[in-house]
């Protein structure tokens, strides 16, 4: 089995995750790689035992690999998912951040879960993904021109409200007014989406959602569409000039562009292990499980 790993920090409770990691290597003997950083990382506090391969860029990673383990929060494997792109790699997170929706394997469950990998004990969640695409695309975008959780416009340089003419396959639905607008995915829909008073999409349903955040349009609420739509958004402002976010990546555009939004042809796998279902996850991070009377 060949196995990519991935982290962006070291921190107090880095040592304990990385020791329980390869311990369970060592049980399995897997071909492991390492991101060329995080290794350097590791290896200035002398967390590995032996010398491993390292990859630096996404194109050092192919579909050959079984598995990218992610140690981090959220943020890195929203990262992460940037050098698996198109591959079809599954992505494990192991929680080393706060809360870790995506990143479902606790530390104190390491060496239960991870076990599950080599004996085929998991099952693949399948996350689609939205595009951008808008005529003389920012060259960062070329690259990587896609979003796991969710894309956003919003204002820059203004204290002033932007409105966000959205069409969806030409027709038109609305002049939003408001601080900015998300299209989310399943995925993102408990992330930025949520906290603008969006629903929640179980991760696997063919749907996106258009979030306004801070609408003035009293009436403007979150709507569910169907992820085979395509999206078109104008955005005027008193500025020139707006923000697009893709996850935690930002760039700015000039105002009046014609952005084009739709779900990209590949998916990210993320593994799941039954004891860690979304449902639980909802549960146990989202704190729903904490009301007494459940
Ligand atoms: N007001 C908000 O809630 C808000 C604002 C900006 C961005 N975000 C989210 O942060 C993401 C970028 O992450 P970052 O680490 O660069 O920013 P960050 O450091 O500000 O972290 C954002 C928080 O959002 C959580 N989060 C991210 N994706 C999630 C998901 N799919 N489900 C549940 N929670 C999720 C993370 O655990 C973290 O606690 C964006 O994609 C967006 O979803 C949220
Ligand atoms: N490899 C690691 N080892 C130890 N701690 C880590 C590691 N990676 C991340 N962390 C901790 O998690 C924090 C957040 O990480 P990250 O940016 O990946 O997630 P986030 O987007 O803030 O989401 P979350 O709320 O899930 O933490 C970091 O500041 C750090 O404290």
């Amino acid at each position: 089995m060949k196995i990519a790993v991935y982290g962006q920090y070291y921190k107090d409770n880095t040592e304990d995750i990385i020791h329980k990691m390869i311990t369970v290597f060592e049980r399995f003997n897997p071909e492991v790689t390492f991101e060329s950083k995080f290794y350097n990382v590791l290896n200035e506090h002398n967390l590995l035992n032996k010398a491993f391969d390292t990859y630096t860029t996404h194109e050092e990673l192919d579909s050959g690999y079984n598995l990218l383990i992610c140690i981090g929060g959220d943020g890195t494997m929203l990262r992460a998912a940037t050098y698996v792109r198109n591959k079809g790699i599954p992505i494990l997170g192991i929680n080393a951040g706060r809360l870790g929706f995506l990143a479902t394997v606790q530390q104190e469950n390491i060496e239960t879960l991870l076990p599950l990998i080599f004996e085929h004990k998991y099952k693949v969640s399948p996350r689609s993904l939205l595009t951008l695409d808008y005529d003389g695309k920012a060259e960062e975008l070329n690259e990587l021109d896609y979003a796991l959780n969710e894309v956003t416009v919003s204002r820059k340089d203004t204290t002033s409200m932007i409105t966000i003419e959205t069409r969806l396959n030409g027709d038109y639905l609305n002049a939003y007014w408001a601080d900015g607008l998300i299209i989310s995915t399943p995925t993102g829909s408990t992330g930025y989406s949520l906290s603008c008073g969006g629903p929640i999409l179980m991760p696997e349903v063919n749907s996106f959602v258009i979030t306004p955040i801070a609408p003035h349009n009293l009436n403007a609420r979150p709507l569910v569409i169907q992820d085979d739509t395509e999206i078109e958004l104008i955005v005027s402002s008193r500025e020139n000039q707006h923000l697009i976010s893709l996850d935690s990546r930002i760039i700015t555009v000039e105002t009046g562009t014609v952005l084009r939004l739709k779900k990209a042809p590949f998916k990210i796998n993320l593994v799941e292990f039954p004891q860690e279902k979304f449902l639980v996850t909802l549960r146990k991070k989202l704190l729903w499980g904490e009301d007494k009377r459940n």
